[in-house]
């Protein structure tokens, strides 16, 4: 696969958008993997719950991780890291590969507030949807100088203010990969708004060039991936308008961790 015919263009920084990065067949067996864990192994937070899955682990305050086996459905079938190796995206990172997978679920309502997740990865994060879409947003800071508070794999911002309206907007499919790089990593923040529906509409500004928008942001920002969409209805939901029902959402965030404790593995 050649990640570099996936990038976003005309974007600020270099994001890939990959549609099926994982097969239907592929997806079913993840999907059935995750609802078959135990109950114990999800951490419940106010608005959505996740796993720390892999040869991976809970992240010491020094920002050392803890490594935990990886489940075979993440290295054997399907090998999902040697499948994010083989893109050349992590080529550079301390690891070569990921060694790091958050498991998010959401349910339609649910969404993740923006944030940073912070220096303790290599500045790059390869996230597989699964089961339902999301629109992804990037936001960067208003203007002057604040802290970032780390709290395990997510920083909150503190002190700094966002411009609410987002610099970049994309629809992630089920199964596609999405792929965060340079400075939208390092300098921005990324969210998933609590909404059970997504709504698009043509803007006036973009109408002239046929761009589609979100509904409910002043800018009414467009899609910036509507080009690589696969699903037919869903581009023409996004083009010519109409609303996306949220179903329940799995995200498999994926990173190198650069520093990694050296302990025993554990089998999870
Ligand atoms: O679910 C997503 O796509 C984003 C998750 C995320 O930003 C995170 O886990 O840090
Ligand atoms: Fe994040």
């Amino acid at each position: 696969m050649t990640i570099s015919q996936w990038q976003l263009q005309g974007v600020p920084a270099t994001v890939y958008y990959v549609p099926d990065f994982v097969s239907e067949q592929e997806e079913e067996f993840m999907i059935r993997k995750i609802l078959g864990s135990p109950r114990s192994s999800w951490k419940q937070l106010s608005n959505r719950r996740l796993q720390i899955w892999g040869q991976c682990g809970d992240l010491t305050p020094s920002n050392l991780l803890l490594p935990k086996k990886m489940p075979p459905f993440l290295t054997e079938c399907p090998d999902i890291i040697n499948r994010l190796r083989n893109t050349g995206v992590f080529e550079e990172s301390p690891h070569g590969q990921p060694n790091h997978i958050l498991l998010n679920e959401y349910e339609p309502g649910q969404g993740i507030m923006p944030h940073e997740d912070g220096s303790a990865y290599y500045p790059v994060v390869a996230t597989i949807s699964l089961a339902s879409h999301a629109v992804f947003h990037y936001y960067r800071y208003q203007s002057g100088h604040g802290t970032t508070d780390h709290s395990g794999a997510i920083s909150a911002s503190r002190g700094r203010s966002i411009d609410p309206n987002p610099v970049l907007s994309v629809l992630l499919e089920p199964r596609s990969l999405i792929v965060t790089t340079s400075s939208l990593y390092t300098s921005h923040l990324h969210g998933i708004e609590e909404l059970e529906e997504d709504s698009f509409t043509i803007s006036s500004q973009d109408f002239t060039q046929g761009q589609a928008a979100v509904v409910g942001s002043p800018l009414l920002p467009r899609i910036a991936n509507v080009d690589l969409l696969q699903s037919a209805s869903v581009r023409r939901v996004v083009e010519e308008g109409g609303t996306l029902r949220r179903g329940t959402r799995y995200s498999l965030t994926c990173r190198d961790v650069e520093k990694v404790a050296n302990v025993r593995m554990f089998a999870m």
